[in-house]
């Protein structure tokens, strides 16, 4: 992705400079994030890295001690009342109420949204309970529910309405693995739907599970976004192939010109010169029997490690890690 044509792309929300200072913790610093619309994008960083502030300065819950925030194309904090009716948010203590059932916290919520109906509000209700799997404990007082049923409140009043912007804080703490499948589902849902999604969290796993975009955070700093995909064949990108006849392999490739070297169960063919058809191509004209072949991913997860290491933000910084990554972070 060149710059000129990211520059093109409409965003749904766009921070320049942003910073958040809590009596002499810096939360977020420098932090210029662009959400590109219809994009699902993975907000990733360890624990304290900024994703949370950042979250609550796009949704005008916090404001910025200093920077720019632009959501829907409308500044905040004076366009906040043009943007957020658009923007579904799940963010940590949403707020409801105890002693009320999730269904009758969802009314109160609904009643104020201002671009629905009030006859069409039980309906909406339902069907956002629905969406979540909470239709069966929608009656049991807030109270009672445990923590994933808590989240799933919560994604349920960011979906009340159809929005063209939903934004999850790490959506998936407390969730079961079911849980955790559903609302990979929901998001997957929103995005074939042409709704833009920001999704935070501290794992690598579920970004790269749901997401076509990432922001890489650490120490309150971005120090890597864009396309997931480019992300993902940044680094030393490989293919890992599964065979019982490993020294042929490596042979039948190296013979090639293909980098590879022996691994458990089978060879890893170095992808930096070639693609993934040519190595299989290679292998089964030298009679290699494959079993199995997927792409190795630890290009990624090196550059994550990297990217969130202590003084990596200095590092980043240095090489402008902004996509595309130039050559010499690779
Ligand atoms: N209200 C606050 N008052 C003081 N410091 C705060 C406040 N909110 C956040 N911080 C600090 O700002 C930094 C960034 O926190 P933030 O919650 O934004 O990170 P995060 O990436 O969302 O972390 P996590 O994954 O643990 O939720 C941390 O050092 C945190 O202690």
């Amino acid at each position: 992705m060149v710059a000129a044509d990211a520059a093109a792309i409409p965003l749904a929300a766009r921070t320049r400079g942003l910073r958040k200072v809590y009596r002499g913790t810096v939360a977020v610093d420098h932090v210029d994030l662009d959400v590109p619309m219809g994009a699902v994008l993975g907000m990733l960083g360890p624990n304290g890295s900024g994703k949370t502030t950042t979250i609550r300065m796009l949704l005008g819950l916090v404001m910025p001690t200093a920077g720019e925030v632009e959501l829907l194309g409308h500044r905040l904090p004076d366009g906040a009342a043009a943007a957020l009716p658009e923007v579904g948010a799940l963010v940590e203590s949403p707020g409801f109420h105890s002693f009320l059932s999730g269904r009758e916290n969802l009314l109160r919520l609904a009643a104020a949204e201002p671009h629905l109906h009030s006859g069409r509000i039980p309906a909406a209700v339902s069907e956002s309970l629905e969406r979540v799997g909470l239709t069966g404990a929608a009656n049991r007082r807030y109270k009672g529910y445990s923590l994933g049923m808590k989240q799933r409140l919560g994604l349920a009043a960011a979906l009340l309405v159809p929005r063209r912007f939903v934004i999850l804080d790490e959506p998936t703490n407390g969730l079961d693995p079911a849980g955790t499948r559903e609302v990979r589902s929901v998001i997957a849902d929103l995005h074939a739907a042409g709704t833009t999604v920001l999704v935070s969290s501290h794992l690598l796993a579920e970004v790269e599970a749901t997401c076509t975009h990432v922001a890489v955070l650490n120490q309150g700093t971005v120090v890597a976004q864009g396309e997931l995909a480019e992300l993902l064949d940044s680094g030393n990108a490989g293919l890992l192939i599964t065979t019982p006849e490993i020294t042929l392999a490596v042979d039948a490739l190296r013979d090639n010109r293909i980098p590879a070297r022996a691994v458990p169960d089978g060879v890893r063919a170095d992808l930096t010169a070639t693609t993934a058809p040519a190595v299989v191509e290679t292998l089964v004209r030298a009679g290699v029997p494959v079993h199995e072949v997927r792409r190795d991913r630890t290009g990624l997860e090196d550059l994550f490690a990297r990217l969130t290491e202590d003084g990596a933000a200095a590092e980043a910084a240095e090489f402008d890690l902004a996509l595309p990554i130039p050559e010499e972070a690779r």
